[in-house]
């Protein structure tokens, strides 16, 4: 998973057991890696550390460049927006900022979508497919850095009068689709898209499996600039519908794309990629490359280009990584022990006096979250759990407490805030449905009680905290058993600001 010297450096216990040939090979792996981590800031682990590594690598060399074009953009006025989208950018998504910069895959991902096509191309009616990969780190502004492009062109089409405009007909459409995997996200997306729209006048709706037949069938019969969407509810709307919905749709973007592109998600998702006749730009967005999504990527759309910001794989450095070892005493692997412990501190720490302290507890199974709920209630710690077994409703409630701006203290009655020895806290215990996208502002703390599975579970849950520049801090509560030897160095090579492999 991992790659650090601390992390791959054997026990003693461990080297007598290695074959001395593999002690050597090892050796060279620290050897090599050390030397490139004393040249470099961006310290890149051998892909073999830990012996479990599923994300691509990104080579140094291959970050550098992109600095430089980084820093030649550092502001809006310098990319190519339409200045009705700008405007909408500054007063309606960026109006509570004073400074208004472009993040790093911004200033990328608008310079490199923008550029093309010149307008004279928009004439010819077959374009050639573009297609575009979007990685960038956790909370790093990716959904704007598609969604400004998609505005742009969207608008600019409608401006130059061209054909993906002119010969829209006179029934029903849909111009452009933003896949996304849970239906919380369609709800997130979609808001942020009517907000924008609102003033760059575009028609927006949204489709996910929490919608109902009603409202499947009614986009059949609306005039659609961008349709926010699951795919299998999308692919069975495709399905019952006599003539191809999808007839003028020229723009998607695939959101959370490793995970729509995974063994889950993979035929639906290619199936309504192959769906409309005359797709012409296509953007697949990600906080992690595995392996695998890389593959699939290149067989698939060789011709694509990559837009990589310089920090993706790494954990960002405001957010502080610990592991608390719950072999050790007083837990003695009393896992729930040392959580209550964890929170207790947390609710004595001066971090955000005055105000109330959100927690977000993640864990590998939906069937340990009720266990963990009641426990903590039990020791007047206010806890919700939150998990797919929650009907839409009220996954959204809890999702919006937990997504605004952190209340005072003094009013944390009105949030119905238990009257027990623990005051500070509000505390939610989740799995992976709330790890993906979910832009948790106010949440300074994640616990991550269960080891996650790999070092994309790890880069998303993490990423709940620390989102667009402020800090946070992620604790792993890990059992005896579950310390391996790169468990152990995790803390370090995250804080070091090793990227994960
Ligand atoms: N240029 C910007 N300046 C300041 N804040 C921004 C900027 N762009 C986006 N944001 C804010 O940053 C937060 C994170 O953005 P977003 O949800 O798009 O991140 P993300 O990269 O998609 O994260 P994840 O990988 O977790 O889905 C949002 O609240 C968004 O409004």
């Amino acid at each position: 998973m991992i790659l650090s010297k601390s992390v791959i450096a054997p026990s003693d216990a461990q080297r007598s057991r290695w074959n001395h040939d593999d002690f050597r090979r090892q050796k060279a792996v620290v050897k090599q890696f050390t030397e490139r981590q004393q040249s470099t800031p961006y310290l890149i682990g051998p892909p073999n550390a830990g012996g479990f590594s599923v994300l691509k690598n990104i080579e140094y060399e291959d970050r550098l460049p992109l600095n430089a074009t980084v820093a030649r953009l550092s502001s809006f006025e310098s990319l190519r927006l339409l200045p009705v989208v700008r405007n909408a950018l500054y007063g309606r998504a960026l109006r509570q900022l004073d400074e208004k910069r472009p993040s790093a895959i911004q200033a990328l991902a608008i310079q490199k979508m923008m550029r093309l096509p010149p307008p004279t191309n928009l004439h010819k009616m077959k374009v050639k497919l573009k297609s575009y990969l979007l990685a960038a780190e956790t909370g790093s502004g990716k959904t704007l850095a598609y969604l400004l492009p998609l505005f742009s062109m969207l608008k600019e089409e409608e401006l130059q009068n061209a054909p993906a405009v002119w010969h829209l007909p006179e029934r029903p459409y849909i111009r452009s689709i933003i896949l996304v995997p849970t239906a919380e996200l369609v709800q997130q997306v979609l808001v942020q898209v009517k907000d924008m729209c609102h003033d760059i006048k575009l028609a927006s709706a949204g489709l996910s499996q929490e919608s109902t037949r009603g409202v499947a069938d009614g986009i059949r019969k609306k005039q659609i600039d961008i349709l926010v969407a699951t795919p299998v509810p999308l692919l069975k709307l495709i399905h019952r519908t006599s003539w191809n919905i999808l007839e003028d749709c020229r723009k998607i973007v695939v959101d959370e794309a490793d995970s729509l592109m995974d063994r889950s998600f993979k035929d639906e998702t290619q199936e309504i990629l192959d769906t409309p006749p005359r797709l012409e730009t296509l953007v697949f967005c990600s906080a992690t490359i595995p392996k695998t999504f890389d593959r699939t990527l290149a067989q698939k759309y060789p011709d694509m280009e990559r837009i990589i910001a310089p920090h993706l794989h790494q954990i960002p450095r405001r957010i502080t990584f610990s592991t608390v070892d719950t072999a050790a005493k007083p837990f003695f692997n009393d896992k729930r022990k040392a959580l209550a412990e964890t929170l207790y501190n947390l609710d004595r720490s001066d971090t955000d006096p005055g105000k109330v302290k959100r927690i977000v507890i993640f864990v590998n199974h939906r069937e340990s979250v009720s266990g963990i709920v009641e426990y903590l209630n039990g020791l007047k710690i206010f806890t919700v759990g939150l998990t797919r077994d929650n009907s839409l409703e009220e996954r959204s409630s809890l999702m919006r407490e937990f997504i605004r701006p952190t209340p005072l203290l003094k009013d944390a009655k009105d949030l119905n805030l238990v009257t027990g020895s623990v005051k500070t806290l509000r505390v939610l215990v989740t799995t992976d449905i709330f790890s993906r996208g979910i832009d948790m502002q106010s949440v300074r703390t994640i616990i991550l009680y269960d080891v996650p599975f790999s070092s994309i579970d790890l880069i998303h849950r993490a990423g709940r905290t620390g989102r667009m520049g402020r800090r946070g801090r992620v604790i792993l509560l890990a059992t005896k058993s579950e310390l391996r030897p790169w468990l152990r160095g995790l803390a370090t090579t995250i804080n070091k600001g090793y990227a994960l492999v």
